[in-house]
């Protein structure tokens, strides 16, 4: 059986990255949240933008006050007064300071400031008691950044930071790569809406709610394609027409090998390209994985645990580096102690729901309590992680360290 790593290189290998000319779209900044840049941005500014003042203070010439002390402070006359927003009028002469603010522009021959708590104002007189540095609490002109160089790279994730940088540097609107579109499809004669009554032998289709948050938390853009029966032929037309409407279309359900399981039938009669339909893990083995040109079909267990679970696993990466991200991908595992005994068949790669835990500073991982079936969806609720048992390894004591996947 295909092992969980092969088959991520698989999928990984199949994704086609959006394209930074042909998949793109500017957005206003205040909706640029989360958005991936797809252009590098260069701005014409240096910044800081001229020369100020880090402090409340007086812009002296350094040569004037170097001799100041507590006991021998040095008298300054004070020409000009600088708030913040500014231009100064007047050169600096010796003898002379300027009364500045914070971020305010220094002026001409001035190269310190002196902080406000170092001094005494008499009137037009300033009295430094201490010896700055030479240009201390001087922000200078192109200290943080120089004009024309790359201020943000493409393929970066647009937060708070960065569209501080966009903002600072007059762009009004950022150009991001356009959200991946993915159809979602519940396949089971058995699903209902959550409003319906249930029938004897019904239940609600929770998969689409689950796959359409997480996909809308990855920054997709969703088509609910909603419920579809058991039955080839609408199975077919749906899904031609997903995959005509979409990037990435994912299925729950009818991958197994029951007389119901339709998927891979279509998939075939649609002439996709199958690359594999079970993985060496559990849950989520009969993951189905198949390629119409650069689309990407996911036909994920129909039990609700095993397709969350694949799909944070798979499609979750698979998304990401089709959005434009230039690195950071990949699923991240980080390792740390379990605080619960894990067991697996050491037949499959085994994921084991649970919460990680912050304990002193270190996280730790808790296995959810309840039933681990991965047809219960009520213990899923309010994990985070989930620990990853090699195929080999059995159990995991209590203290053990485990890799962890976070969620
Ligand atoms: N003989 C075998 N039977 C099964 C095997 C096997 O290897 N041999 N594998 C089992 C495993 S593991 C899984 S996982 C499931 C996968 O089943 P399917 O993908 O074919 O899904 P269904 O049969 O349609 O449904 C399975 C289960 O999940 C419930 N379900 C389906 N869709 C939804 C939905 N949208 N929302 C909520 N719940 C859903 C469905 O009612 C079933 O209970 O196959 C095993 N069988
Ligand atoms: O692999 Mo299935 O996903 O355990 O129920
Ligand atoms: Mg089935």
């Amino acid at each position: 059986m295909l092992s969980v790593r092969d088959a991520e290189a698989t999928i990984l290998n199949a994704v086609k990255p959006l394209d930074n000319q042909l998949d793109v779209e500017f957005v206003d900044l205040l909706m640029a949240n989360n958005r991936i840049l797809a252009t590098p941005v260069i701005s014409s500014l240096d910044f800081p933008h001229w020369d100020n003042s880090a402090m409340d203070g007086y812009a002296v010439r350094y040569a004037d006050v170097q001799q100041a002390r507590a006991d021998k402070p040095i008298v300054l006359q004070v020409v000009e007064e600088i708030p913040a927003g500014y231009e100064p009028q007047v050169t600096i002469k010796p003898g002379q300071a300027a009364r500045i603010f914070t971020g305010a522009m220094m002026p001409a021959g001035a190269d310190t400031v002196v902080m406000q708590e170092k001094t005494h104002r008499q009137e037009n007189r300033v009295f430094v008691f201490i010896a700055p540095q030479p240009q201390e609490f001087v922000r200078r002109k192109g200290d943080f950044y120089q004009a024309g160089n790359e201020i943000l790279p493409a393929g970066i994730p647009l937060t708070a930071s960065e569209i501080a940088v966009l903002a600072a540097a007059g762009r009004e609107q950022v150009s991001v790569f356009r959200r991946p579109r993915v159809a979602i499809l519940s396949v089971g004669d058995e699903l209902v809406m959550p409003e319906q009554l249930l029938k004897p032998g019904q239940i609600v289709d929770s998969n689409q709610y689950a796959l359409a948050t997480l996909m809308r938390e990855l920054g997709a853009e969703v088509l609910l394609l909603g419920i579809i029966q058991d039955e080839p032929t609408t199975l077919q037309e749906i899904i031609d027409y997903a995959i005509a409407n979409a990037d990435i279309v994912i299925s729950t359900g009818g991958v197994s090998v029951g007389d119901y399981d339709y998927i891979y039938k279509t998939l075939a009669s649609l002439a996709a390209k199958i690359h594999f339909r079970s993985v060496q893990m559990r849950p989520g083995k009969p993951l189905t994985f198949a390629t119409f040109g650069n689309k990407l079909y996911f036909g994920l267990p129909g039990n609700p645990v095993s397709a969350l679970v694949t799909c944070w696993r798979f499609v979750k990466p698979a998304i990401k580096k089709m959005s434009g991200l230039a690195k950071g991908w990949e699923s991240k595992f980080i390792k740390v102690r379990s605080q619960s005994e894990l067991q697996s068949n050491g037949k499959m790669e085994t994921y084991i729901w649970g919460k990680l835990n912050l304990v002193n500073g270190v996280y730790q991982f808790q296995k959810a309590e309840g039933n681990d079936s991965s047809g219960n969806l009520i213990n899923l609720a309010q994990t985070n992680a989930l620990a990853v048992l090699p195929v080999g390894k059995t159990f995991v004591y209590p203290g053990e360290e485990v890799l962890v996947l976070q969620i």
